[in-house]
């Protein structure tokens, strides 16, 4: 990483600003001032334009049209269109990826579609994986008797032999980003599949999927694609493999030709197969517009700048006095941090009334999210000095920082 050279100062920090490629992607979120907004990793904010898609679906297709908007507005189409939207982000082909449902049901969708295909009938997840990931494979498991296997950080290709393995690119709490090359090519030598969850990492990494021989994928757009709270999740199927692949849930949005209404099952070309009922149009409109921020963009440039900002933020947390559970290596992490306090609420909780956003995660870990687009590299800089003072003084050192919210 030649270029890797991460601001050591404020008046660092504000000349790479001035040069920063993206600093004008700022003046498209609806940002308030005085706010430093370090969970993009969680929700992003909203953009100009997810708000005013979301208003346009509303008046020109809801309000003008009704039902006449599927055709009109081309709603019918709109989760293939948007798909192929953000198939550019992730490198994968514009019929690969269809935006549908949550990445719970994403998962089960594709690792129940994956298992026939699989050289061994063995569903593997390793045990600090996503809740959710887990959940979902033990709900398989239970249902179709196909035996699971819990393997330890990092372990999941090599507890493979030949399953089918549901794995996060980037780990929710750590940070640390797999090797798709590497692990597709062991899982591959063995007739095994992977379904990667790619929620941390879409909209701030650059992800080759194609070029890396990824196979299946899930992923969220609510985070650094900045969708919206709920917005649809998505789908990447590789194109060769998507012939062979069933859907568990074969709703009749996946159905070659829904308006037959036939009652035999013809399942749409590509991931769009994996399409159930009828899609959240309001959600799908304001995530279009949504993603309308990254056209032009590198996301070369997008994944240097969070991998600037997490390394500045990452020494200055140590000199902080706080214990970093993230790799210390940039190329070997997403687009958050996590850093680890015995009091890691309370401290969060008093971050919140200087203005700077984080989040917490039980028992202890503090996440920052280091969302390049709206963020500049002097803001992140006051809001790790404020959190150092926060330290210092034990500012959070108090009964109403403790009391838990449901959400942390
Ligand atoms: C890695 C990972 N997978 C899945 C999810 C949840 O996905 P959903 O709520 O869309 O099912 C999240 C975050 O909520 C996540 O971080
Ligand atoms: N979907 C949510 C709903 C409510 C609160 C947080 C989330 C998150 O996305 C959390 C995130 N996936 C995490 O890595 O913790």
């Amino acid at each position: 990483m030649n270029s890797f050279r991460f601001p050591q100062s404020r008046s660092d920090a504000e000349a790479r600003d001035a040069k920063d490629p993206l600093a004008h992607c700022r003046a498209a979120f609806a940002l308030p001032d005085g706010i430093t907004y370090l969970v993009g990793h969680s929700l992003g904010p909203a953009t100009q334009g997810a708000l005013l898609a979301l208003q346009r679906a509303a008046d020109d297709g809801w309000v003008r049209d009704r039902v006449g908007a599927w055709n009109s507005a081309n709603w019918i189409g709109l989760a293939e269109q948007v798909g192929a939207k953000l198939a550019q982000l992730i490198g994968a082909g514009e019929r690969e990826v269809l935006v549908c449902d949550s990445v719970s049901v994403n998962l089960y969708k594709l690792a129940a579609s994956a298992q026939p295909l699989a050289a061994a009938r063995r569903l593997v997840v390793e045990e600090d994986e996503f809740p959710t990931d887990q959940y979902i494979l033990q709900g398989l498991s239970s249902m179709t008797g196909v035996e699971l296997v819990w393997a330890a950080p990092g372990q999941g290709v090599a507890e493979l032999k030949g399953g089918v393995l549901v794995k996060s690119l980037v780990n929710y709490r750590t940070g640390e980003v797999a090797d798709v090359g590497a692990d597709e090519a062991a899982a591959q030598a063995e007739g095994g599949l992977i379904v990667w969850d790619l929620s941390h990492a879409t909209g701030v990494l650059d992800l080759r999927l194609k070029t890396w021989g990824a196979r299946l994928a899930a992923g969220c757009t609510y985070k650094y694609l900045n969708g919206g709270p709920g917005a649809p999740a998505f789908v990447f199927v590789d194109d060769a493999l998507a012939p062979d692949l069933a859907s568990p849930l074969p709703g009749w949005m996946g159905h070659a030709t829904p308006f037959d209404f036939k009652s035999a099952y013809q399942p749409k070309e590509g991931a769009a197969r994996f399409a159930t009922g009828t899609p959240p149009i309001l959600s799908l409109a304001a995530l279009d517009g949504a993603l309308d921020i990254f056209q032009g963009l590198n996301m070369s440039d997008v994944q240097q700048k969070a991998r600037q900002l997490s390394q500045m933020s990452l020494v200055l947390a140590e000199k902080a006095d706080l214990k970093t559970s993230c790799p210390m290596e940039a190329d070997r992490r997403g687009g958050h941090i996590s850093v680890r306090h015995c009091e890691g609420y309370a401290v969060v909780r008093a971050m919140y009334d200087w203005g700077i956003e984080a989040d917490f995660r039980a028992p202890d870990t503090i996440r920052f999210g280091l969302s390049p687009l709206f963020l500049s590299y002097a803001e992140v800089w006051d809001a790790m000095q404020e959190l150092t003072e926060i330290l210092e003084t034990r500012s959070w050192d108090k009964a109403c920082y403790r009391e838990k919210a449901v959400v942390t």
